[in-house]
Order: structure tokens, then C-alpha cells, then sequence
């Protein structure tokens, strides 16, 4: 009921903040002299922002060319104080002049305040307004003007001519709407190229207000800027939202990073864009505690690369590493996708006991010498089969990592040969026994056949070659007895055959790393620092303790923990795939985004059992988010027929707009290729952005070949692929094929209807028993 409630008024608001925008409209129209006043009013602000900024470079040049010319003066703190003040300056420069488009694009004006407390950024905390700022006739003054940017400006007098969207003070601009105005009046977006204003846009929160500014009555201009923003074509990247995110989209990305924060929302409802901003919302807020680096997990490297461009546009980059599910481990990269029933196996709880033991059997794959010969104090001595069987199991006794069992073999080795020799009954001494025994053990392990031995016994095993030996179908079946059943056997060793990793397999990959250990190497000698020469420091210290630099470099080479994880699309992980994510996030706080309709993964509960264990005990704060800004009504109600199926009785989030276009179906009669072609062509003719032609995944390849000669703005994709993906327009070929790929079919299918900004054609072929209008059999009524 709550959550029920919680959709409506969500809902309700943004609507209301589109009528409120039309109901300005009405002020507005014929008043193209307002907006171009307005425009000229903006303009004036930035170009007092930009002078501020140039001013900000000069002290900063000085202050670099003054501290060049006078060397090493001033004290530590104050050296630092200037460096920091160069760099930050530096860093501002060149966001404005490289990366900024729209540095400045937004505003509020506000009542008077409740209270006169500024904030640390210079503006005042209240958020309701004070008693009387509304005069009795409905009038009312505008006491503050907030202007809203990528990154803070204060003037001369320390008073703040640009906010960063991420602070407090910024939140009125996201969390206003009319139903729960606040102190805000009017809320503008300002488009800008960069140090021109080219427009701005008006949302009027509190419609029945006569405000004045100035002692002039308050403009309104445009139709509100959430509209603009979703009717724009779209591109090959996604763009950032700062200007327009709404107010249920800014709880989340605001909420305090303590523990979990779990959002569920329908497709379109914005889940990537709020798992990003709230990624540079975090950083903004404590850059010291996410030094240690945040992690969004990604679904497909098509993802990535779509959604790569947004964090450098919120000013953010170096500590957020974007990254596919299928290369979380380094240096493995996925190239291929399983079968479904290959998926399901590898990536099902039961693989990790199938891992545990080929780790074991792995020692023995490459068939390992079944004798030790050595020769020590002057005789021969042997170990054979049995023996070393025994010895084997011993040390498999141990629950340490494998490769770390290796000196425990070792020593089980020579104790089994010691024993041999005699040699320890002879002596009663018990210091003498022990003397002896260390020069036997250095006679033995110094012989190169007992190193040689060791080597062929007891390998030191990579993950992948573990992987490669569990591609023996005979060797599988022994490792998965009772575990997989022949044919997932067959079929999985089979895939491992293959060249290259599939996204599964990098889950197998990180798990095997974790059952084997990484055996201590030897530390590398460090050059010699001529500075520790120079003052003798090196005999004083024989052991020097890593420069916080150098640690730094080797905290980011070998970083496989983070400050922060961020899981999108988080429906998808199979359990195997929440291991390997949850030991990247052992001691981090978390943001899970997903959409269990959505969910390619066949066994949800078992998915739901390891992200549990993955995020432990940690409390969870859940948000909902229930608005599609992507499907046009048209498109989200065809959808929703296609998730009554897949999941009945799950609500389906509300669109906010309509485009009048209702989805169109064409009927393969004369080859599914060339209506394939006709109707993505008819699409690209229809809109002017990108087109996605969405198939089964086994007929990538072919749809490619459809597709040739038609341009860049067109691309093929298997079912798989269009995961969190949008296009204008969207060609959706053969439901049926899609439906039936695997057990989550329906889910897959209900992704793909929904990734279309504006169009939708739908293309039937024989099994989708299409009726006299072409509507496939899976999209009736
Ligand atoms: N507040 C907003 N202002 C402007 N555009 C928005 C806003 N919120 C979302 N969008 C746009 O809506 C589209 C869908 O957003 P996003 O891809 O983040 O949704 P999602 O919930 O991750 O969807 P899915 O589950 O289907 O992958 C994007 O183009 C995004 O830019």
C-alpha cells in the first residue's frame, strides 16, 4: 500500500511539474523578447563566472612563477596550501575549456527562508520558507538566486555564484516539484555551448505565486526542461542528467552511503543514470573515504562504452572504474557468450563445489611422476606410488588455498624420505638430530631432480589452466559426479574447449584464484634511492617502509577491493558472478540497482541467496523508483503485455510522455532478412538518431550481414546485448525466437521491447504466429 502510494505521488509530481511547465507556457507565448531578455540575463551570469575563473588562473599562474622564482620558502603547510590552490585552479581551467559544454545549467529562485543560516557553500539551509515571505494577496518577493553547475564558483567576497549540483544547498533544484515546493519559485534550466548561452527552460513550482524580482514580476519561459531533455535524439553515449533529475532519482543519489542502498525500478526508470550521478554525488561528499576507489559493475561491455562519457561530464574519472562483468578480473576479457544451458551450469552454486575439486584433481591432470629418486648422505632413496599417494592426500588434508599446500608437500616429502634414511634413529641427541636433519633437507631440495620432481608432483596451478583441464569430458565428469549431469558435463567441457573466455567463465576464473592462492613470491629488490646513500639512511633503516606514493601506485595496480560497489543491472549476476563481485567489496559500502522483470538469470532465488551472502549483514535502504523517462505510453503498453507473462502481477513503471506513434508490426513473408532490412531502413528515415535491431542471440552474425551498407546509426544486437542499451528507434525481430532462447526467454523479451526512445516495429517470422494485423502471437491481448 505504501509503495503503492509512494508510485502515485511520484508519478503525480512529475506530471504536475509538466503542467505546471504548460500553464507557464500560456504566459509565454509571444513573448519571445522575455526569452531573449532571459537568455541575456544568464549570459551576464556567466560571463562573471567565466572573468571570476580567468582571475582564479591568473593568482594561480602567479602564484605557480612566484613559488618557481623564490624556490623553497614558506613553511610545509603554506607550500602545500599553494600547490593545492595551483591545482585545483588548473584542474578548472581545464574542465571549462576542454570537457563543459554546459558547465552552468541550472537555477532556482527562492522565498525567504525559514532561518538565516548560511551553509558552507555560502548559501542559506532553510528549506521551507519563512512565515510571511508569502504575502496575504498571493505575492511574494524572491529573496535568493541559486545558479547550479558541474563544479562550485564563489566570488571574490566568498558568496557562491556557481553551486556544484552535489552539494546541500543544490538539493532544492532536484527535490522541488509543485505538490512539495519548498522555498523554490522557479526552476530554470540553462543550455549552453560553451561560454555561450544558447537557452533556458522554466518549471514554475509554485504556479499560483504573483513572485516578483527585483520589483519585477518573474518570467516563465519554455515547456520545462524534463520534456526537452527526453525528446532529444539519442546518441551513441548516454548523457548525463544533472539538469533534470527528479525528485525520487535525487533520494537516491543523495542517500547517506552507509551500508546498502537497494533501488528496484521498471526499464527506463533511470537506474543507470542514478547509479552514475550517485557515484560522483559520493566522491563530491567524501573524496577521502572513496579514495579507495569506487566500482560500477556493468553488464556487457556494450554498456560501458554507452555509458563511459557521463562521469568525466559530472568532473569525475580517476577513482571510478566502470567495468563489465566479463572482465572484472584482470587480465582475462570475455569474448564469447555461452548457450543458455552452458550459462546456467557455470554460473549455478553447484560449480563452486565442481571448481573445489578439479583445483585438487588438477594437480594430477598432466600425469605426474609416479617415483621420487634422491640421493642424500651417500645413499638412495625412493618414494613410490602408495607412498606418495598418501602423502598427496595429507596434504590435501589442509583447507588452505592449493598452491599453498605446496610447502606443506614439500615437507611431507622430505619428512617421508628422513624417515627412509634411517638416519634420524642413529643419533639420540635431539640438537644434533635436528642439525643433521636441516643439511639432509638442504642436501635433498638442492638436487635438481628433486626440484624437478616437485615441479611435475605438485604444479604451481593457474586458474586457467584448472579451466583448461576441466575441458576433459572424462576428467569433468569424475570432478562433477552428482553435481552436473552428463549432458551439462558434455556441453560444458565442450564450451571450454573453445578458444577465448566466455562472461561465465570469468566468474570461474576469480573463483579458482580464490581456491588456489597466490603463493608468496619474493619481494623485488627496490633500487637503491641515492638519497638513503647520500645520509646513511639505508644502515639505519635496513628496512625501508614503502613512500606513501609508492603505494598509492601499488594500491591502484593490484586494487581488487573497493571504497564502494555499484551493481547495475544486478538482476543479471548469477550467483557464481555475486561471489566474484562481493570479494571486490569485502569491506565497501553499497549502491544495488535492478529490475527483477528484467532478469536473464533462470533461478532467481538462488541469485537472491548469493547477493545476500555477497552484501552480508549490512542494513538496506530500499527505494523504488516508478517513472519510464524512455518508452514512449505507446511502446510501455506493449511491453507491459509481454510482463504480465514473465512475471504476473508485477507493476510496470508509468511512461511520462506520449509520441502519438503506436508500435508497428510487419510480417516476414518474403525471408526475415530483407524485412529485417526494409523495416530498420524505414526506421532510420523515421528518426535521427540510432537504430538497435534487436535478435536471438544465435542470429547475430546473420543480422549483421542484413544490416551492411546501412550506416553507423544502425547496429545488431543479440538479446543479451540490448541490456540497459536505448535507441530512437528499436526493431525487435522474431519475440517468439527470443522468448524460447532460454528459460528466462520472456524477461529478455520484455528488455528488448523496451528499449526504444520513440519507435518500435516489431517483425514476426512463422513461429510467432502473427494474426491478420501482423501482431505476434506473444504480444495480443
Ligand atoms: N531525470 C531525468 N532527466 C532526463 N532524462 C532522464 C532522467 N531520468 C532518466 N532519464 C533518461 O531515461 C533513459 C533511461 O535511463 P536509464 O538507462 O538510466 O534507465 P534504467 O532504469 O537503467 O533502464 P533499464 O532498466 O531499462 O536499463 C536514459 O536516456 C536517461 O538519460
Amino acid at each position: 500500500m505504501a509503495a503503492q502510494a509512494q508510485h502515485d505521488s511520484a508519478v503525480e509530481s512529475v506530471h504536475d511539474a509538466i503542467d505546471g511547465a504548460s500553464r507557464a507556457d500560456v504566459h509565454d507565448h509571444a513573448h519571445d523578447s522575455v526569452r531573449e531578455r532571459e537568455i541575456g540575463v544568464e549570459q551576464a551570469h556567466l560571463d562573471r563566472v567565466y572573468r571570476r575563473l580567468e582571475e582564479k588562473i591568473h593568482e594561480a599562474e602567479f602564484l605557480m612563477r612566484d613559488a618557481a622564482r623564490r624556490g623553497q620558502v614558506g613553511t610545509p603547510g603554506a607550500l602545500a596550501e599553494r600547490d593545492a590552490q595551483v591545482f585545483r585552479a588548473g584542474v578548472h581551467l581545464n574542465r571549462l575549456n576542454n570537457e563543459f559544454e554546459d558547465f552552468l545549467f541550472g537555477r532556482i529562485d527562492l522565498l525567504r527562508g525559514k532561518d538565516g543560516k548560511k551553509g558552507p557553500d555560502g548559501a542559506y539551509t532553510a528549506v521551507e520558507p519563512a512565515e510571511g515571505a508569502v504575502r496575504e494577496d498571493g505575492t511574494a518577493d524572491i529573496a535568493e538566486t541559486l545558479h547550479i553547475g558541474r563544479i562550485g564558483v564563489l566570488d571574490e567576497d566568498y558568496a557562491p555564484l556557481v553551486i556544484d549540483w552535489r552539494a546541500p544547498a543544490a538539493a532544492p533544484f532536484y527535490r522541488s516539484t509543485p505538490v512539495d515546493p519548498g522555498r523554490v519559485v522557479r526552476r530554470r534550466v540553462i543550455r549552453s555551448k560553451g561560454r555561450r548561452v544558447l537557452g533556458v527552460e522554466d518549471d514554475l513550482m509554485r504556479p499560483e505565486l504573483k513572485a516578483f524580482l527585483d520589483g519585477d514580476e518573474l518570467p516563465v519561459i519554455g515547456d520545462g526542461a524534463l520534456m526537452a531533455a527526453l525528446g532529444r535524439a539519442r546518441g551513441h553515449t548516454m548523457r548525463d542528467i544533472v539538469a533534470s533529475i527528479q525528485a525520487e532519482q535525487d533520494l537516491v543519489i543523495r542517500a547517506p552511503a552507509a551500508s546498502v542502498t537497494y533501488v528496484e525500478g521498471g526499464p527506463g526508470t533511470g537506474k543507470t543514470a542514478v547509479a552514475l550521478h550517485r557515484a560522483a554525488y559520493l566522491l563530491y561528499q567524501d573524496r577521502r573515504r572513496y579514495a579507495g576507489g569506487i566500482l560500477i559493475v556493468s553488464p556487457t561491455p556494450l554498456l560501458v562504452a554507452y555509458t563511459e562519457g557521463v562521469l568525466p561530464s559530472l568532473g569525475e574519472e580517476g577513482q571510478v572504474a566502470i567495468r563489465a562483468i566479463g572482465s572484472l578480473v584482470d587480465g582475462a576479457e570475455a569474448t564469447v557468450y555461452d548457450t543458455p544451458s552452458v550459462a546456467r551450469a557455470k554460473g549455478s552454486y553447484r560449480m563452486l563445489k565442481v571448481l573445489r575439486k578439479a583445483a585438487r584433481g588438477a594437480l594430477e591432470a598432466n600425469e605426474p611422476p609416479t617415483r621420487l629418486r634422491v640421493v642424500a648422505f651417500g645413499r638412495r632413496l625412493e618414494l613410490e606410488g602408495a607412498e606418495l599417494d598418501r602423502i598427496r592426500h595429507t596434504a590435501l588434508g589442509g583447507t588452505a588455498p592449493v598452491n599453498l599446500l605446496r610447502p606443506r608437500a614439500r615437507k611431507l616429502l622430505l619428512d617421508a624420505l628422513w624417515a627412509k634414511s634411517g638416519a634420524g634413529a642413529r643419533h639420540t641427541d635431539p640438537e644434533l638430530a635436528a642439525e643433521l636433519r636441516s643439511s639432509f633437507d638442504e642436501d635433498v631440495t638442492a638436487e635438481d631432480s628433486f626440484i624437478a620432481f616437485l615441479d611435475a608432483w605438485w604444479p604451481e596451478l593457474t586458474p586457467g589452466a584448472v579451466l583448461a583441464a576441466m575441458a576433459d569430458e572424462r576428467r569433468l565428469g569424475r570432478w562433477a559426479r552428482r553435481i552436473l549431469n552428463p549432458g551439462e558435463v558434455r556441453r560444458v567441457a565442450r564450451s571450454l574447449k573453445r578458444d577465448g573466455h566466455s562472461v561465465h567463465d570469468i566468474a570461474l576464473l576469480d573463483e579458482l584464484q580464490a581456491i588456489l592462492g597466490t603463493p608468496a613470491r619474493p619481494r623485488r629488490k627496490r633500487e637503491l634511492d641515492p638519497l638513503d646513500q647520500l645520509t646513511g639512511l639505508e644502515e639505519l633503516m635496513p628496512v625501508r617502509e614503502e613512500s606513501q606514493r609508492e603505494r598509492a601506485e601499488r594500491l591502484a595496480q593490484e586494487r581488487t577491493e573497493y571504497a564502494h560497489v555499484i551493481v547495475d543491472e544486478a538482476q543479471d549476476l548469477t550467483p557464481m558472478q555475486w561471489r566474484m563481485v562481493g570479494r571486490r567489496g569485502r569491506h565497501a559500502t553499497w549502491t544495488v540497482v535492478g529490475d527483477p522483470a528484467q532478469s536473464s538469470w533462470s533461478d532467481p532465488d538462488e541469485a537472491a541467496e548469493a547477493r545476500d551472502e555477497a552484501l552480508g549483514s549490512r542494513p538496506r535502504r530500499r527505494f523504488e523508483l516508478t517513472v519510464n523517462y524512455r518508452n514512449p505510453a505507446e511502446i510501455a503498453e506493449l511491453a507491459s503485455k509481454v510482463l504480465a507473462l514473465a512475471m504476473p502481477g508485477a507493476k510496470a513503471p508509468s511512461a511520462v510522455r506520449s509520441t502519438g506513434v503506436e508500435p508497428r508490426f510487419a510480417v516476414a513473408d518474403g525471408g526475415l532478412g530483407h524485412t529485417v532490412r526494409e523495416e530498420a531502413a524505414r526506421l532510420l528515415d523515421r528518426v535521427d538518431g540510432t537504430v538497435g535491431v534487436v535478435v536471438a542471440m544465435n542470429r547475430r552474425e546473420e543480422a549483421r550481414r542484413w544490416l551492411a551498407g546501412l550506416g553507423d546509426r544502425v547496429v545488431a544486437l543479440g538479446s543479451l546485448e540490448a541490456k540497459g542499451l536505448e535507441y530512437d528507434a528499436t526493431l525487435v525481430v522474431s519475440p517468439a525466437e527470443i522468448a524460447d532462447e532460454s528459460p528466462a526467454g520472456l524477461r529478455v523479451l520484455y528488455v528488448a521491447l523496451t528499449r526504444a526512445t520513440q519507435q518500435l516495429t516489431v517483425v514476426s517470422g512463422e513461429r510467432d504466429q502473427p494474426d491478420a494485423s501482423g501482431v505476434p502471437d506473444l504480444l495480443r491481448d
